[in-house]
């Protein structure tokens, strides 16, 4: 364990570092975090004995670091800072070899068995290994920064201080080399303390992190201190947004660039509506904040493009999600910009509604197919899905909506299509009760994110309403269409 105790320091009296205090538990990843001059790199050198320290201390285990000689210290703490530069012309493998002169015994210092067998698996997950024979001096600086961090393991410290290990690093170099560095802390119980500048690296690895202020340790704590918008626009003095990342509990941060992008002036203005038997598609020439549960294109998006694509009823595919992006290609809808869903019903008869309600432009289009009704209320034992049957709606306004005021939107719209289909009398076939549904439904809301934003689109906001009464409107009419489409060929 580290124990940092109001520890102060700088380069002149006034110290840059003050009276700041820290504990990391042994196997802990801990984050440092702050501006540029915020006084990261001092704190660094304060407690790896690279400046003299003015008061406080920084024990490891209880012992003091600052007493410590270099060959105790090396021992126990690898140091990797940003230096580079080394003075003499050594190959890579005698950088790392560098690591181990701690630990050879006798007069002539020679390398173990053990040594060289540390030093082999190192360079090799540091990817070093085929550049063991090449001057350090010519080696790129992603290439010497993986050189340094091989010859810090090498050291087999109980504790790594590490100095932006990551900034040289490209992409796939930076999410290797903090795999193995996961992987060390957790097989290992080693200790990392490391500055770094990536937040969201930071909160992808790091178990918690504190963030230095005008050389105050402030907000310590887990990576949700991340998500503190005020407390990062005060010390960065940017506008961050904190969004949860997909597959783990853990914050990702976006910026937001001062320029704003261009949107359009209005729904109607900037979209295209096309139908035919094949598909009815609505496109538009800014992309829309867009959710939905298109078989493509699924989730919280910005898109472009949306299309509901007719399928004959007997329509059974094991790639679906394929299919109907083949269909998007074929139509000239870039893939990552569209929402695709699919349909039995002919996309002919889809209903295409505009209107402007309480100064609020709407779009919605419906096709309706009810041989798939389902009372989701009703307990079956089975889930029956015949070949024609679902209700797609696609809805889009000219409103600025939270991610909230999305789902908001979607509970408005699921709404008025169970009134539509209770009004209309659609009946489960297996329970004979009403239906509330489909069992294929998808629904597309899309939004121009203009105007004030707002968090509520539910039955007591006009957006809400007006999303009710028009897909109301449309799903009634689409259910008639449909009906007598049936009626005629049955
Ligand atoms: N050798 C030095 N002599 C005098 N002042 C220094 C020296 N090194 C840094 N400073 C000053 O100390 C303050 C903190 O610098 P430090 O390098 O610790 O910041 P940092 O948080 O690591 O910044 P960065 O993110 O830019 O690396 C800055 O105001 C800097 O100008």
């Amino acid at each position: 364990m580290i124990e940092i105790e109001n520890l102060s320091g700088g380069y002149s009296r006034v110290p840059v570092v003050e009276n700041v205090s820290l504990h990391v538990e042994a196997g802990e990843f801990f984050g440092l975090l702050g501006p540029n001059g915020s006084g990261k790199t001092t704190l660094f050198k304060l407690m790896s004995g690279g400046l003299p320290v003015m008061d406080g201390k920084v024990l490891l285990n209880g012992d003091s670091v600052l007493d410590m000689n270099q060959m105790q210290r090396a021992r126990h703490i690898a140091v990797l800072s940003q230096e580079t530069n080394v003075s003499f012309d050594f190959t890579v493998e005698e950088i790392v070899q560098l690591g181990r002169y701690a630990f050879q015994k006798g007069i002539f210092k020679a390398l173990s068995p053990y040594d060289k067998k540390l030093m082999e698996e190192v360079m090799e997950i540091t990817s070093v290994t085929k550049y063991r024979h090449t001057s350090f001096h010519m080696l790129s600086g992603g290439e010497k920064q993986r050189v340094l961090l091989a010859k810090a393991l090498v050291q087999e410290p109980e504790v790594l201080l590490l100095d932006e290990p990551t900034n040289h690093l490209d992409i796939k170099h930076t999410f290797d080399i903090l795999d193995v560095l996961k992987k060390w802390q957790e097989e290992r119980s080693l200790t990392i303390f490391a500055i770094l500048h990536d937040l969201n690296i930071a909160a992808l690895y790091c178990d918690r992190v504190g963030l230095l202020h005008e050389g105050t340790l402030t907000n310590i704590g887990s990576v949700d201190v991340l998500r503190n918008k005020n407390k990062l626009a005060e010390i960065y003095g940017v506008e961050t947004w904190s969004q949860p990342h997909p597959t783990l509990a853990r914050p990702q941060l976006l910026m937001n660039p001062r320029k704003k992008e261009e949107r359009p002036v209005s729904l109607f203005d900037n979209c295209t509506v096309e139908q035919d038997e094949k598909a009815v598609s609505v496109s538009f020439q800014q992309p829309l904040r867009t959710i939905s549960n298109g078989v493509a294109g699924e989730g919280i998006q910005w898109i472009k493009h949306f299309a509901n694509f007719h399928v004959d009823k007997n329509y059974d595919s094991w790639t679906p999600k394929n299919d109907v992006e083949n269909w998007l290609d074929e139509k000239g809808f870039p893939v990552e910009q569209s929402v695709g869903m699919m349909t039995a019903v002919k996309t002919e008869h889809a209903v295409i509604k505009r209107e402007v309600l309480n100064g609020i432009a709407f779009l919605v289009v419906v096709t309706a197919g009810t041989g798939n009704a389902v009372d989701i209320t009703h307990r079956e034992t089975e889930i029956h899905r015949e070949k024609i049957g679902t209700i797609n709606t696609l809805v889009f306004a000219d409103a600025h909506l939270t991610d909230g005021a999305l789902v908001n939107a979607c509970m408005s719209a699921a709404e008025a299509k169970v009134k539509a289909l209770h009004d209309g009398e659609v009946k489960d076939p297996l329970s004979g009760s009403l239906a509330t549904g489909t069992s294929t439904d998808s629904l597309v809301i899309g939004v121009t994110q203009q105007g004030e934003r707002t968090s509520y689109a539910g039955s007591g906001t006009f957006i809400g309403r007006g999303i009710g009464y028009m897909v109301y409107e449309a799903t009634m009419e689409a259910l008639a269409v449909y009906r007598s489409w049936k009626e005629a060929h049955s």
